[in-house]
């Protein structure tokens, strides 16, 4: 570990290994933004999401957020996101597995919708406390 401010250690370009293993991860974000594209191109929810966080971040700049606020509203907007893209995803397996009626794969199905509706409860209670008193203190009286 070269001191601070002492002298940089000689440039050493990536070795073969690392540099697969740097393609390896960028392959990884180029799949993960793939997966979101088609799961946006075939879940009506998701697209909803998509407008409802595009509303949220303007009325975000809008109100003029504080750090923390902002960290608040942006774990709910993920937690939906995530909460979604994970049921596409097991709808989709158990569309898979189970093309049939099986009572197992609709307890798949409905535990992974609960998962959506438990995030977006706790995403509607995080908006109601940050956006609530402001858009409250807009309305005449
Ligand atoms: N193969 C199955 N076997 C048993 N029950 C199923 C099966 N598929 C779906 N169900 C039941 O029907 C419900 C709705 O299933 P569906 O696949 O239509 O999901 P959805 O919530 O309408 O999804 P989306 O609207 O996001 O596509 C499930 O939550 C489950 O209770």
């Amino acid at each position: 570990m070269p001191e601070a401010n002492g002298p940089l250690p000689p440039y050493a370009p990536p070795s073969a290994s690392q540099r697969s293993l740097l393609r390896r991860r960028a392959a990884s974000f180029g799949h993960a933004f793939r997966g979101v594209g088609m799961a946006l191109r075939s879940e009506l929810h998701l697209q909803l999401h998509a407008v409802a966080t595009a509303v949220v971040l303007g009325a975000g700049f809008y109100f003029g957020l504080s750090l923390v606020e902002w960290a608040l509203v942006s774990l709910a907007v993920a937690s939906v996101w995530a909460a979604e893209l994970f049921n596409t995803a097991i709808e989709t397996l158990t569309n898979l597995a189970s093309p049939g009626y099986h009572p197992l794969a609709g307890k798949a199905k409905d535990v992974a919708a609960a998962a959506v509706l438990l995030a977006a409860l706790g995403a509607l209670a995080v908006g109601g406390l940050v956006f609530g008193p402001k858009i409250w203190a807009l309305l005449p009286r």
